[in-house]
């Protein structure tokens, strides 16, 4: 049994459909790639997978359980962790209280360990959100969900227009929290840090996944993915 399973999954937004009977599982202690070009429908994905857009067919089943008809913080509260595609952080809204909000009291993190874990953080901890850099953002957007002690987290395009020093920063403590034993959900339209280091890899191209691979496969040989992609 996965950790999370989409199966048939079907979503789009005002009677139109945007995914198109999207299977896929996502396992504890590791990273599982998704990767698309803009518009395939990775965002209708996360959002899906979050309960922020309703299922118009197939199953989201968490741990075994259907969980496709709960609603979003209900998803949060059995462990779904969701990193919205352009951050969504609170432009006149301290650091510290963004993560004060965030912690859900059973939480296994503190907001001292996202200190720990973000030390950029830790050094800005009283300015706004809106006078954080962008990578900032990110690192906030991330210390958010994990304080709501999820078991999966989902990143979409967490490496948006963030400078490459920033990008390795990210890619490594998602990394390290992978090694740990947590799940995550990677939406990427670039494949450069899938192939580096995700352990599954699914291609969607307009809403359908249309190729596999494990990550192990593309270390080997990137190119059938990068033919997919026609990079
Ligand atoms: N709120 C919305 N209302 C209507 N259509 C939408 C909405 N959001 C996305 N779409 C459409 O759904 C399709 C998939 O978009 P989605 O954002 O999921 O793709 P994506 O792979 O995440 O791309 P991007 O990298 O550009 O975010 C696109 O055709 C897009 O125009």
């Amino acid at each position: 049994m996965s950790l999370l399973e989409l199966s048939g999954l079907t979503a789009g937004y005002h009677g139109g459909t945007v995914l198109h009977g999207v299977d896929l599982t996502v396992e504890p202690g590791g990273v599982t790639a998704v990767v698309g070009h803009n518009g395939a429908g990775k965002t209708t994905l996360c959002q899906a997978v979050a309960g922020l857009l309703p299922a118009s067919g197939g199953a989201v089943r968490w741990d075994g359980e259907d969980v496709t008809s709960r609603p979003t913080h209900r998803r949060t509260r059995m462990g779904i962790g969701y990193v919205p595609q352009g951050r969504r952080v609170f432009g006149s809204v301290s650091v510290a209280e963004h993560l004060a909000i965030a912690r859900r009291r059973d939480s296994a993190w503190t907001v001292d360990d996202m200190w720990e874990m973000f030390p950029q953080l830790a050094a800005r901890r009283r300015h706004h959100g809106g006078l954080l850099s962008g990578g900032e953002q990110q690192m906030l957007a991330i210390a958010r969900a994990l304080l709501t002690g999820p078991r999966l987290l989902v990143l979409d395009e967490p490496t948006e227009g963030l400078a490459p020093v920033i990008v390795e920063q990210i890619r490594s403590t998602v990394g390290r929290l992978a090694e740990s034993g947590m799940a995550v959900l990677l939406a990427a339209p670039q494949p450069q840090w899938p192939i580096a280091t995700a352990d599954r890899l699914c291609v969607l191209d307009a809403g359908r996944v249309t190729g596999r691979f494990t990550g192990t496969e593309v270390r080997e040989d990137p190119k059938p993915l990068i033919e997919m992609l026609e990079l």
